[in-house]
């Protein structure tokens, strides 16, 4: 056996994030690991790459026991992880970064020629194409992440684990990683794959482990289970699918006129958007993330200055607005970050699920709080999402990602406010959450609010929205009503491959 995790347990306070947990895994096997958010899943993987320490329980690799106290020992040993944040010098070019520590030099200097070379043999073996002199910054994501598992390779890792590759990923990107996956494990590398996308678990792995509530529910070969079965045990019910009414449109909520945005030299330029929501609709942005819809979004949401345009919220012109006075005028607003926009690590849940709504009844009278109505109101939330949090006090950074993301698209959700823009709201969250807060997306378009979906997985996109437009290139370049197009003619919009004039479907 090449890795045998034994009875691990770890408890943060009373939390038990993972309780007597075993896992094995075989040279050449790829493993997944899926379960509900906060199921104990990363803990597993920091404990195995000596990012934590179990309470008890053994580690052991070729049948001896190992005990790691920080990464570099566990590299030693030949575990490697690729980080949803890679860990890459961005000035630097690839083969300086995939050789990084461990590189050739001539007397005090680097042997550039050497390390390159060194570097396009190692993507030679194992199928992962690069340019070694290419600037790390100048390459698109899902090229830095073949750059961190070059890295990984280069440290002769054995066994690769991958927390939740995909989610930052194009579809085309996906495909190629699920590929790469494959050729490592029959180039005899070990993999686990931390993942909440089942078909990404039936595409390529071998055998799934399913955990719950920080134990082992059970380990499976793929060949043996389904992704039905795979929800169940991981949510302990079955996933309705739903059906969505046709839309009651109404007045224009939210309507951008001529948007433009000069971006600083190596962003994003926005081109002349002319966009609408009215109410009782769910109108999505799709499109290959990178394409200006974080840049659109920012600038709708009072947090970014725009060269052009003029943007009506309400009935109100909004047109270059504080972020204040924006939220103010009925807007809500799931950012893409949940950490860097969306809420405050080091606050406590209660002080997050207030955030925006401090000043008003009946949260705070004559600038006091009512700690008794906040503390209601964020326990409501988190007990209506299904957030997993031992205490409304204890900090945001110390939510697993899913349940973090849940508390923030509960709190902007909860705001009712006539428009709501959404940045891939269900990112990293496992499928009964995803269903839940499609539904309250739905509910809210139901009660005659209107919902902005900006999401790169498509068929997010097709499910939900009513209406959608297609972004490429700073550009919305083309306009879609539900039912009318397919994944396929979507896809190529989303890659530009359609270059005539955008066609628009409310005329
Ligand atoms: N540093 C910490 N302090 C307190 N609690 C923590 C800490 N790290 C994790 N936890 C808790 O341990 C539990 C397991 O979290 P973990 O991150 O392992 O879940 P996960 O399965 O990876 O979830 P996700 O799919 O959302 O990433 C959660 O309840 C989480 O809140």
């Amino acid at each position: 056996m090449l890795l045998r995790m034994h009875q691990i347990s770890k408890s943060y306070g009373p939390v038990t994030a993972n309780d007597q947990v075993s896992i094995e895994l075989h040279k050449g096997e790829i493993l997944a690991i899926v379960g509900e958010n906060g199921a104990g899943k990363s803990t597993l993987m920091k404990i195995l790459y000596g990012l934590e320490q179990p309470d008890s329980g053994t580690i052991c690799l070729n049948d001896r026991q190992v005990v790691f106290h920080r990464p570099s020992d566990a590299m030693a040993q030949g575990i490697g992880m690729v980080q949803q944040h890679f860990m890459l010098f961005g000035s630097m070019t690839v083969a300086e970064n995939v050789v990084y520590r461990k590189e050739t030099r001539k007397g005090l200097f680097m042997d550039h020629r050497r390390n390159q070379a060194l570097v396009r043999e190692l993507s030679q073996r194992y199928h992962l194409p690069v340019d070694p002199q290419a600037v790390v910054d100048d390459c698109p994501v899902g090229l830095q992440q073949r750059i961190e598992i070059l890295k990984i390779l280069y440290q002769d890792a054995h066994i690769i684990i991958f927390d939740e590759p995909s989610a930052v990923l194009t579809p085309l990107e996906v495909e190629d990683l699920l590929k790469t996956m494959d050729q490592l494990s029959r180039l005899g590398k070990s993999i686990i794959l931390i993942t909440h996308k089942l078909h990404e678990v039936m595409a390529v792995a071998h055998r799934v482990v399913v955990m719950r509530d920080g134990r082992v529910i059970s380990a499976s070969d793929t060949s043996e289970t389904s992704l039905e079965k795979m929800s169940y045990e991981m949510v302990g019910r079955q996933i309705p699918t739903r059906r969505m009414t046709p839309p009651a449109v109404g007045n224009p909520l939210l309507e951008v006129a001529g948007l433009s945005l000069k971006g600083e030299p190596g962003t994003i330029t926005l081109h002349d958007i002319h966009l609408q929501l009215r109410q009782g609709e769910i109108v999505g942005i799709a499109g290959v993330s990178g394409n200006g819809q974080s840049e659109l979004i920012r600038c709708l949401a009072g947090l970014q200055a725009y060269d052009a345009g003029q943007v009506m919220l309400n009935g109100t012109d909004v047109t270059r607005a504080s972020a204040g006075t924006i939220r103010e005028a009925g807007l809500a607003h799931i950012p893409e970050d949940r950490y860097a926009w969306g809420s405050a690590p080091a606050a406590t849940l209660a002080e997050n699920a207030l955030v925006g709504a401090e000043g008003r009844p009946p949260f705070s009278r004559r600038g006091i709080l009512n700690l008794r109505q906040v503390n209601a109101h964020a326990a409501h939330l988190i007990q209506g999402y299904g957030v997993k949090a031992a205490s409304l006090f204890q900090q945001m950074a110390s939510l697993s990602g899913g349940n973090a993301q849940k508390l923030i698209a509960a709190r902007e959700i909860a705001r009712k406010t006539p428009v709501l823009i959404a940045c891939e709201p269900t990112r990293g969250i496992d499928i009964g959450a995803m269903e839940y807060i499609h539904g309250q997306l739905i509910e809210k378009r139901d009660q005659g609010d209107g919902v902005l979906l900006v999401s790169s997985e498509l068929s997010e996109i097709m499910d939900l929205c009513d209406r959608i437009y297609v972004m490429f290139e700073g550009r919305l370049n083309g306009e879609f009503i539900r039912g009318e197009v397919d994944e396929k003619t979507l896809g190529l919009y989303m890659l530009g491959g359609n270059r005539h004039a955008p066609q628009t479907a409310l005329g």
